[in-house]
């Protein structure tokens, strides 16, 4: 009766043509048709959309849309919301159909990040190709791993993170205490829990952070061969500072992945890799890793 998978994201730009060349010729994401000229759709595999970019007044990440396996499991997982406090709406029947879902549902976590609920898995049967080239997007068999992981801020940490657990059913991967100022005796450290809701290491990332002004720190897409990363760098470099780099290509130590950092026209990072490591939740053992990246990864204000 848990979450299991991150389904969609949903985001907002001022500017709506920014994001049309970034999500299909830097991302490679392919349009999907959209009944509504205020806003975008993106598909990466064989779900009508797994990116909704709406026009508004801020450059913002919105929401991640988490996706229950049924009625029942959506039904428990709103008594559980209202039951810890958190706000719980329905939303009404043209929304739901709006976003391709039966049901759909909106709540917050302790930390105050918006989070919309959902089941009724809906499929796009029309092939999935990208307009760039890219191999293909790895969201696990029938889409079970989902599209791919959501990177948010809790400066309530603990209550935050136990409320994933709890309230939501997420499993514990990896806790990690990172010396960004440079470990000395100042350096208090951030903490950071990466969870998991289906085979993939981590859906969902807590740092304890400040508020971040875009609404997230970053979301993750992952694509299936290095080539793909590369190319994907190659074009962002291209783009001549239009898109910026937020870190350069490295590996972490905890998910294994391969990846770069671009920064989204709504402000949020998009972290683009290869190769993250899959789990067996079950047997799963949480681990606690000592350090963010195994080479590269230099963040744009690491750089000298
Ligand atoms: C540490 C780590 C493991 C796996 C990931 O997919 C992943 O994104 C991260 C990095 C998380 C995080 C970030 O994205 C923004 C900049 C952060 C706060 C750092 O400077 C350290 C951890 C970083
Ligand atoms: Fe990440």
């Amino acid at each position: 009766m848990a979450v299991r998978s991150l389904g969609y994201v949903v985001a907002e730009t001022r500017d709506l043509e920014r994001w049309r060349a970034f999500a299909t010729d830097v991302l490679g994401m392919m349009p999907a048709p959209s009944p509504r000229d205020d806003v975008l759709l993106f598909r990466i595999d064989d779900r009508p959309w797994r990116l909704w970019v709406g026009k508004g007044e801020r450059d913002a990440f919105v929401a991640p849309g988490w996706e229950l396996e049924s009625k029942a499991a959506f039904d428990a997982t709103l008594d559980r919301l209202r039951a810890a406090g958190r706000p719980v709406e329905l939303a009404g029947v043209m929304e739901a159909r709006g976003r391709h879902v039966y049901e759909l549902a909106r709540s917050s976590d302790p930390a105050g990040n918006p989070m919309e609920l959902y089941h009724g898995r809906f499929v796009d049967y029309a092939p999935f190709s990208s307009p760039a080239g890219v191999s293909g997007f790895v969201t696990g068999d029938n889409g079970d791993m989902g599209l791919g992981h959501v990177v948010l801020t809790a400066p309530n940490f603990e209550e935050t993170h136990a409320f994933y657990k709890d309230v939501l059913g997420f499993g514990d991967t990896d806790l990690g205490r990172f010396y960004l100022g440079g470990g000395g005796p100042e350096d208090a450290g951030v903490g950071f829990a990466f969870m998991h809701c289906n085979g993939r290491h981590h859906s969902l990332a807590l740092g304890q952070l400040p508020e971040s002004p875009n609404g997230a720190v970053h979301m993750m897409l992952e694509v299936g061969e290095l080539p793909d990363v590369g190319r994907a760098y190659d074009r962002v470099l291209r783009s001549k500072g239009a898109h910026a780099v937020s870190a350069t290509l490295g590996q972490h130590v905890n998910d294994k992945m391969t990846s770069f950092y671009v920064q989204s026209p709504s402000g949020f990072d998009i972290e683009y890799g290869w190769n993250g490591l899959v789990i067996d939740p079950a047997t799963w053992v949480p681990t606690t890793s000592m350090s963010v990246s195994a080479w590269g990864h230099k963040w744009a204000h690491e750089q000298d």
